[in-house]
């Protein structure tokens, strides 16, 4: 009735598995994988809160006869021969991470990435991390701002695998990080960094992805933490309120979403005397079809029509250093008390707490 681990031994050295997450791919740019893909992700009641029957004829009988075949030509434009940007970045962040846990001595720390919809799923992954002996697991989700449609939807898959299996290890889970101090600092280098290079713009536009306003009216925190990101970079980078904007992207559907909206401000601004823009999108962790395509492209020319000098897209942190230092940071906050060989913790804790040094059953 539930399902098992693989691949258990006695003796096995117990681990600690650190799984990063993000949203997900189609697993290629055509019609009929962005159909599977969209189906997946547009089913999750977390993602649409529209009553399910309802829903269920409108995404069936429209949307997923309209969608795919549009999608997947703004995803061939961003596809190049590694693949979906979000599934290489993903990969590598994970690969950099583990490194940087090695490098550390953290022989006994699992690094690996799963997606929330499609492949890698975050089911194959703790099956994998549970065979390799991993006890004690944290995931942690790459979206710093806190969204049911995003963050809780993550949760409501590794919930739904607990269920059905037999042997849970100890679980943590990172709901957020969009006031990290180290995620601000990164993301407020990168804009330094840029600014060294290319000089500043009459603006900074902060652009997150959208959500519909319905849910901030119920509750959902994630608009005031995007505002709160944009306020903590500004703060960082010595920006008054008038030399950045924070805006709302990829609407979809009829419903009013979060406002601003970014493509409404960029067309905008020129009538207003705002001739040079530069945008970031600090709640992609990394540069996916909504950074390249929307950001870089399709917002790029509303604003220059509309009589923009010049428009610049700031990358995401993808897989800087800085970026995986970050999520190094951040893993370390999360694992505390799992794992004591790496804290600076006074030295009667350490004894008190040491883990015995063949700690197998
Ligand atoms: C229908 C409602 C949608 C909500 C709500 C939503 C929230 C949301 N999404 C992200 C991050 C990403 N979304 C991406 C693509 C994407 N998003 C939606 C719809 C909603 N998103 C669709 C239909 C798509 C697919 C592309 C398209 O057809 O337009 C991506 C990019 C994935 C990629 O493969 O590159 C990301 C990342 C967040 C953070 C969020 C709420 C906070
Ligand atoms: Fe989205
Ligand atoms: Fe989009």
């Amino acid at each position: 009735m539930f399902k098992n681990t693989i691949g258990f031994e006695h003796k096995q050295q117990p681990k600690i598995g650190v799984l990063i997450t993000n949203l997900g791919t189609p697993d290629k740019p055509d019609g009929r994988s962005l159909r599977k893909y969209l189906k997946q992700f547009l089913s999750d009641p977390r993602v649409v809160e529209v009553p399910r029957v309802l829903w269920w004829f409108v995404l069936n009988g429209i949307i997923l006869n309209i969608r795919p075949k549009r999608s997947a030509k703004a995803y061939q434009t961003v596809w190049n021969d590694r693949g979906s940007p979000l599934m290489f970045h993903t990969h590598d962040q994970a690969e950099k991470l583990a490194k940087r846990f090695k490098d550390s001595g953290q022989e006994n720390i699992i690094v690996d990435f799963a997606m929330r919809y499609g492949e890698p799923s975050i089911t194959k992954r703790i099956d994998e991390m549970l065979a390799k002996g991993v006890r004690k697991l944290l995931v942690v989700p790459l979206y710093p701002q806190y969204c049911a449609a995003t963050t809780a939807s993550t949760f409501d898959a590794i919930a739904k695998d607990f269920v059905e299996r037999r042997w849970i290890p100890d679980f943590r889970f990172v709901s957020h990080y969009h006031d990290f101090p180290d995620y601000i600092h990164a993301v407020a280098n990168k804009i330094k960094v840029h600014w060294q290079q290319h000089g500043q713009a009459d603006k900074l536009i902060f652009s997150y992805h959208g959500v519909p306003k319905k849910y901030l009216d119920k509750g959902d925190p994630y608009h005031c933490e995007c505002y709160k990101t944009s306020r903590l970079i500004a703060e960082a980078l010595n920006l008054s309120n008038d030399q950045y904007i924070t805006t709302f992207q990829s609407r979809f559907g009829r419903e009013e979403w979060l406002k601003p909206y970014t493509d409404e401000t960029l067309k905008s601004l020129p009538a207003n005397g705002i001739q040079s823009v530069q945008v970031v999108c600090p709640g992609f962790s990394s540069d996916c079809l909504e950074t390249i395509e929307e950001i870089g492209e399709e917002n790029r020319d509303y604003f220059m029509q509309a009589g923009g000098q010049s428009y610049q897209y700031i990358e995401a942190l993808n897989s800087d250093e800085e970026h995986i230092n970050m999520i190094y940071r951040l893993a370390l906050n999360h694992l505390l008390g799992w794992d004591l060989s790496q804290y600076d913790i006074n030295k009667t804790d350490q004894e008190f707490t040491k883990v015995p040094q063949n700690n197998t059953i």
